[in-house]
């Protein structure tokens, strides 16, 4: 998809993002905007640009042998390893994080490189008890190698766990394990980084690191960056679940997305409810973009704030200032002083959830929807939308839908589900193409409308390439864009734009918001073109123009007579 460039509409880029309108959309993380989102994850800049790399056991870096793999993120993976004998690390235990770029198209490789570089200098950087250390970062040179060749590794304490992982074995209701001791560490973590004029810009539990003596320490510093006076300017990503509601209405320009502190602070207040509930998301939704519409809502006063009946009062008070709806009102607490309040809520030996609350049984059947989404979807878009994600972010079609679905509870469509035999439609795409069709409530996001979007985009080529548009796989994603929605479509717990199955998962994901949002405008006439032509511009773009643009006409038309060909008669 072509966002279009330049001008007003270069901030409308990331699906979107950029229109200040209010509501609803999603992500980025992000979630993915899941992620993980779920995180949903789930994400922006490059960080679209996955590349996981496989490192066969045994494999040296500097000092290190890597012994098994840990997990992959938007940008790289994760292995542990030990010293090797006879070097001055032996017996040593360590996590090697792969940074790799080798994969990508070289106008991608600038902009990640760049990101890598900045990952790499805050690691080393940071220095404090709640973060994780890096002993040191190593290039590596292996031209025997070429996925692995040119990647950066990162050599960092390794932990046990995160708490992701301990959110995923939790019981809804009740906290984890160690809940306040979690909640201390992060927050003394964070405190640090802001007290250094960085901010973390991806906190979520799978950033949020257990050691071997238990104590919380946050990872991944691929999104900090350095406060610029009130803002700190990041790429467009970022994890779903964990994303402020303002950043959906900041504009992204050259620099990036304009972010303050104060979004660690929420993104702290929805781990807090997290890791004290069990597991439960602060808002309402079985998938992260869902999530993230309803914080959107709960912003615009549309909607009220309700936490689980079990938090504890002091904890209550706190995750409630941290959420709190406008970035302003946030802006009191700071880091430091949201460190002190974690510190009191300690101290007052709020751990234990609340008794005797009668309201349970609602919100747990939402939660158990919850984790499911999120277990399922731990990004890192990411957003992240994510890891989580990043991520992004949590948008596993498997376990639940997209945002719509989720808000009508509706978790499939009655649409019309087939294609046509006779048509040109590959047959390993049709069931994807149903699959995501399924997951949108609004009928003109059907089978027939993907199909002919993908023929129109690439004629169903998954390798499609043009990278002087920068556009890339079978729905011709910009990898920026895709990743602000991406959906794992074959859950193989990736999302990559060149895979057709995620292409066109995160493609029905895509479609139904545009429409919804189109309709949200008073569109309410050829939607099926409308929403084309938002796919090749923006929703903005198309609401202005109240109809579609003549420059998006030719490729409109064509749309048109594909899904005359795919719309099955009846
Ligand atoms: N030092 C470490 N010790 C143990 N596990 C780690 C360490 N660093 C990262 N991990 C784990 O490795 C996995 C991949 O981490 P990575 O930072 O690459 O991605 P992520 O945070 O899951 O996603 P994203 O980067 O897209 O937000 C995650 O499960 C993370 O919890």
């Amino acid at each position: 998809m072509t966002h279009e460039r330049g001008s007003d509409d270069e901030a409308d880029a990331p699906a979107d993002r950029g229109e200040g309108h209010d509501d609803g959309h999603d992500e980025g993380r992000g979630e993915g905007h899941d992620d993980g989102s779920g995180d949903g994850t789930g994400g922006g800049r490059t960080r679209a640009a996955k590349a996981p790399l496989d490192v066969p056991t045994g494999y040296r870096v500097g000092d290190w042998t890597v012994t098994g793999l840990i997990g992959s993120g938007s940008w790289g993976s994760v292995y542990t390893a030990e010293g090797a004998p006879g070097t001055p690390r032996a017996g040593q235990r360590a996590a090697l994080k792969f940074l790799g770029t080798a994969p990508l198209a070289p106008g991608q490789r600038a902009e990640v490189d760049e990101l890598v570089g900045k990952e790499v200098r805050f690691s080393l950087a940071a220095r404090h008890p709640h973060l994780i250390r890096t002993y040191e970062a190593l290039p590596v040179s292996d031209p025997g190698s070429p996925a692995l060749d040119g990647s950066v590794v990162l050599a960092m304490d390794r932990a046990e766990r995160s708490v992701q992982d301990v959110l995923a074995a939790a019981e809804p209701g009740a906290p984890v394990p160690d809940a306040v001791r979690v909640l201390r560490g992060t927050a003394s973590g964070l405190a640090h980084l802001h007290g250094e004029g960085w901010l973390h810009g991806d906190l979520k539990p799978a950033n949020i690191l257990l050691g071997p003596d238990g104590e919380a320490r946050l990872a991944d510093f691929g999104l900090t960056t350095e406060l610029d006076g009130t803002h700190a300017y990041v790429p467009p990503m970022g994890t779903l679940d964990h994303l402020p509601p303002e950043w959906w209405s900041e504009r992204t320009g050259s620099l990036g997305t304009a972010v303050r502190p104060t979004a660690d602070v929420w993104a702290f207040g929805v781990v807090a409810h997290q890791v004290l509930s069990g597991g439960l998301h602060p808002f309402p939704g079985a998938t992260a973009r869902a999530r993230a519409l309803a914080a959107q809502a709960y912003a615009r006063g549309r909607a009220p704030l309700r936490l689980d009946a079990s938090l504890p009062e002091g904890w209550r008070r706190l995750i409630t200032d941290c959420l709190a709806p406008d970035h302003a009102a946030r802006a009191g607490l700071t880091a430091a002083k949201l460190a002190e309040r974690v510190e009191e809520c300690a101290a007052a030996g709020s751990d234990t959830p609340a008794k005797g609350r009668a309201s349970r049984t609602p919100l747990l059947v939402t939660a158990v929807v919850v984790l499911l989404a999120a277990a399922g979807t731990a990004t890192g878009l990411l957003l992240t939308g994510g890891s989580d994600g990043s991520v992004g972010s949590a948008k596993n079609p498997g376990a639940g839908g997209p945002s719509s679905a989720a808000r009508t509870g509706v978790t499939a469509s009655p649409v019309n589900d087939t294609l046509p035999a006779g048509s040109d439609v590959p047959q390993p795409l049709r069931p994807f193409i149903g699959a995501a069709a399924r997951l949108c409530v609004q009928p003109e996001v059907t089978p027939a409308l993907i199909a002919a979007m993908l023929k129109a985009e690439s004629g169903f080529d998954a390798h499609a390439r043009r990278p002087s548009t920068d556009e890339y796989g079978i729905a011709m994603w910009t990898p920026r864009v895709f990743k602000a929605w991406a959906v794992d479509g074959d859950h193989d717990g990736t999302k990559d734009y060149m895979s057709a199955p995620d292409a066109i998962a995160t493609m029905g994901a895509y479609l139904c918001w545009v429409d919804e949002q189109l309709k949200q405008h008073g569109l309410h006439t050829d939607l099926p073109q409308l929403t084309a032509a938002a796919y090749r511009t923006s929703t903005r773009t198309i609401e202005e123009a109240g109809g579609v643009p003549a420059r998006v006409r030719p490729y409109v038309d064509k749309v048109t007579r594909y899904l005359a060909d795919y719309t099955p008669r009846r």
